[in-house]
């Protein structure tokens, strides 16, 4: 069977989260999660404080989960005063399964065909490709794209639609994804980078195992020197129109720009965000909450 957890959930002032989830470790002897915000850009400056957070922490519920939440309201107790003085909502206990938390998006990651010939399978599913097919293997860890976000897919069908490109840039290349695939589908040189030096390290392990060369960099865009045939950003449309010239900027003549991320309420602001980047937008296409949109440079 399955092993269970009790779910510790607290409701706390932002100010009051590091010293709770300090406690929370030492009394659970596991690790915490604290509720991240949905926001629409991977850039915190000029983005106000909320004035809470959600903590969570994991306990055995064999354990004196009485005991224990008892500790719990007397350290908010104790420290309430100190941040506002409001009252602190009791924390509530939710009964959750192992791979609810750690593990459970693994099982929603299954082998999954995109566009004709693209086929993303996990490293531990079996497979067995048809002719034709191009197969990536990938193991996400903790970066971004499993191919079973919209937002990857979205992606990757717009990339296999412009054919054979010869010299492409993956910004916020995550898991490597779409770095990979456009090796596989005829690129002659992928440069991938992320502000994240994690997701590079990932991605340089997923290119390793697809046996497929990706210059991987956490080289701020600006900086990468050269144009691209294609160039391909799923980043969140803050971000993509706070970028809007720099990634104009690198798309050769004739080249693409294929832009993802962008939730459809935000399509219009993304549009308006690169009317003046001197690209033709050339396509759009959206699935679920999600639109990708295709510009071209015409120059
Ligand atoms: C939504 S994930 C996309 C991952 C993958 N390319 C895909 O399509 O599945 C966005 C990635 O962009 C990275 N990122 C965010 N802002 C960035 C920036 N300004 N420059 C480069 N990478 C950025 C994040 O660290 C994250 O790995």
């Amino acid at each position: 069977m399955d092993k269970q957890w009790a779910e510790v959930c607290c409701q706390v002032p932002a100010g009051l989260v590091d010293l709770l989830a300090d406690f929370l470790v030492e009394l659970s002897g596991n690790g915490v999660s604290i509720d991240n915000r949905a926001l629409d850009t991977f850039t915190l400056d000029g983005i106000e404080e909320l004035d809470t957070a959600t903590v969570r922490a994991y306990f055995d519920p064999a354990t004196d989960m009485a005991g224990q939440i008892a500790q719990i309201e007397r350290f908010l107790g104790d420290n309430a005063a100190a941040f506002g003085g409001a009252p602190i909502p009791a924390p509530t206990v939710t009964l959750i399964r192992d791979e609810d938390w750690a593990t459970g998006w693994r099982q929603h990651f299954v082998p999954t065909r995109i566009g004709r010939h693209l086929v993303i399978k996990p490293t531990w599913e079996p497979f067995a490709p048809e002719p034709g097919d191009q197969v990536i293997e990938l193991d996400p860890g903790m970066a971004f794209g499993t191919g079973t976000h919209p937002t990857t897919r979205l992606c990757l069908e717009a990339l296999e639609t412009l054919g054979r490109p010869d010299r492409v840039l993956d910004v916020g290349t995550g898991s490597g994804i779409l770095a990979i695939a456009a090796v596989r589908l005829g690129a002659r040189q992928v440069i991938g980078t992320d502000i994240d030096p994690d997701a590079v390290i990932v991605a340089g392990e997923n290119c390793a195992l697809n046996g497929v060369e990706v210059e991987l960099v956490t080289t701020p865009l600006a900086l990468i020197p050269g144009r691209f045939d294609v160039v391909l950003a799923n980043i969140l449309a803050e971000d993509l129109v706070r970028m809007a010239g720099d990634l104009a900027a690198k798309v050769a003549a004739g080249g693409h720009l294929i832009l993802s991320g962008i939730l459809t309420e935000r399509e219009a602001f993304v549009v308006e965000g690169f009317g003046r980047s001197g690209l033709a937008l050339v396509a759009v296409s959206r699935e679920g909450e999600w639109s990708c949109l295709v510009y071209r440079n015409e120059g």
